[in-house]
């Protein structure tokens, strides 16, 4: 088995700006290493979409580098080592069917047609969408969708998997499952949330992201309990860190 890098994800002077935008990502330094759960939050307009779209080759930086497994991430090209869930699913799902849908990742990666099947097999069954397969994906709610994009990355089983908003639409079951989900296995996540409870459940170190700039970075329980930080940032400190004043029976 090849050794894992020493980092996962890695930024060096990250910066992005849009044709129209300037300095959305103003110069990002972060190395994630292998294995480690990371939350990204930050208020509406921080950077975190754009951050995801330039470590997965979709935008081409202004400056610096991006390395993802030790590899520099070249722009525009398909790379299996890392699979990004979009936060809007019809971003991401384009095929007739479900099946279909989970196959496309593989079936890019050249795999057999066995091996494909295997793969979409075993990643609806983790997200418990088996009975989603034979349907077409228009069909879907908003909640399967989202369960359906998170089978198609699984389906390329990369080291690094992306997660933008991934709850955003999930109703109490499925964010549960989901969040079983996030914390088995042993691959690089990086999820970006405003559900900061399931952050805080999941990930052991949280980036806060304000205005295109890294503004704090460590390990999740801190971060989240700075109430002056979180504040002064547009976040609020998860209800769970709040001592519970409970009702007093008369
Ligand atoms: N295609 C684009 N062209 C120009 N500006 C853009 C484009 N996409 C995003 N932006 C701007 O870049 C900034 C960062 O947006 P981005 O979507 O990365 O933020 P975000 O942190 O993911 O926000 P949210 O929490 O609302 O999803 C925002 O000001 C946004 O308006």
């Amino acid at each position: 088995m090849s050794q894992e890098p020493s980092s996962a994800i890695a930024l060096h002077d990250l910066c992005f700006s849009y044709p129209d935008n300037p300095d959305v990502l103003r110069d990002l330094n972060l190395v994630i290493p292998p294995g480690q759960r990371v939350g990204l939050i930050g208020p509406n307009g921080a950077g975190k979409t754009t951050l995801f779209m330039s470590i997965c080759g979709i935008l081409k930086p202004t400056s610096g580098r991006v390395l993802v497994q030790g590899e520099p991430v070249t722009s525009g090209s398909f790379n299996p080592q890392v699979a990004l869930v979009f936060q809007k699913s019809d971003d991401q799902l384009f095929c007739p069917s479900v099946w279909e849908d989970v196959a496309f990742g593989p079936e890019n990666m050249g795999l057999s047609g066995e091996e494909v099947n295997q793969r979409v097999r075993e990643a609806l069954n983790t997200v418990g969408a088996m009975d989603l397969a034979q349907r077409p994906v228009h069909h879907l709610s908003e909640g399967e969708k989202r369960i359906v994009s998170i089978a198609g990355a699984l389906a390329m089983q990369p080291r690094v998997l992306i997660y933008d908003e991934p709850s955003a639409g999930l109703d109490i079951r499925a964010r549960r499952r989901l969040i079983t989900l996030l914390k088995q296995g042993d691959q690089t996540l990086l999820i970006a949330s405003h559900d900061l409870e399931l952050v805080l459940e999941v990930c052991e170190r949280v980036v806060l992201m304000d205005q295109g700039r890294i503004v704090a970075d460590g390990p999740a329980l801190e971060i989240m309990a700075d109430e002056d930080l979180m504040t002064a940032h547009g976040q609020e400190k998860p209800h769970s860190l709040i001592p519970h004043c409970l009702p007093h029976k008369h």
